[in-house]
């Protein structure tokens, strides 16, 4: 799969989420943290506004949910809009339950994992999943800093996907830029949400532009693209 670029919400204007759903326009997904002062330390929005940007944008949202009782709230999104949705393992107290809810749904069903909670344990769920989301930053804030300690652990998760055979598209999210996004491609995500990097920008949607050429080039030099 060719790289694609999730714009994340998180640093837009949210007095003008339709406006600037509307920036970045030529994304592939956009990105929408969902954050409950629960299990996360910050608050942004829920389904109401879900449903309204999934009105105001023919962009697919992609929502990451940071919440605690995901098994309860995720269903609600899909039936909001989303195309994707993500739930954290940590919160989750029936993962394949879950993800299995959310495809019949009609989403792309998907896991995150935050810095300290490793891959290895969840080789066995991954068929389940279309997408698997390894965080970069602790969750909560946006405008962090990358997380270099994370690549090994994206590095070992491309293993596994290939090991398997899977379709599962892997993403970063958090501190992804044009100085961390090729380190990123070349272990081996193909999915990178960049809020900061591109809401921050003069032009958002040149810098999606930029962003995808450049960890598409990074990419075509990686040995786990190349293998395949
Ligand atoms: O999930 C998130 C934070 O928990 C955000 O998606 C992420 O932080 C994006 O912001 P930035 O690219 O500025 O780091
Ligand atoms: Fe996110």
């Amino acid at each position: 799969m060719a790289a694609q670029i999730n714009p994340s919400i998180l640093s837009a204007d949210f007095a003008r989420l339709a406006d600037e759903a509307k920036a970045v326009e030529g994304a592939d997904w956009l990105h929408v943290d969902v954050m409950d002062n629960h299990f996360v330390p910050n608050l942004t929005l829920g389904v109401p506004v879900v449903e309204s940007l999934a009105r105001a944008t023919d962009t697919p949202l992609d929502c990451h949910l940071m919440i605690e009782a995901p098994d309860r709230w995720a269903p609600q999104y899909v039936e909001a809009g989303a195309g994707s949705v993500t739930f954290h393992v940590e919160a989750a107290a029936a993962p394949v339950r879950l993800a299995r809810e959310i495809r019949a749904k009609g989403a792309r069903a998907s896991m995150a994992l935050k810095p300290a909670t490793p891959i290895e344990p969840y080789e066995d769920l991954l068929p389940e999943l279309d997408m698997l989301l390894i965080m970069t930053v602790e969750p909560g804030f946006g405008g962090q800093a990358f997380l270099d300690i994370m690549l090994p652990k994206v590095r070992r998760t491309r293993e596994l996907i290939s090991k398997h055979g899977l379709e599962l598209w892997l993403q970063v999210d958090g501190g992804v830029s044009a100085s961390t996004i090729e380190r990123c491609a070349d272990a081996g995500a193909d999915v990178f949400v960049a809020g900061s990097a591109v809401y921050g920008a003069n032009d958002p949607a040149e810098a999606v532009r930029a962003l995808r050429n450049q960890a598409g080039a990074a990419t075509a030099k990686a040995s786990w693209a190349c293998d395949h």
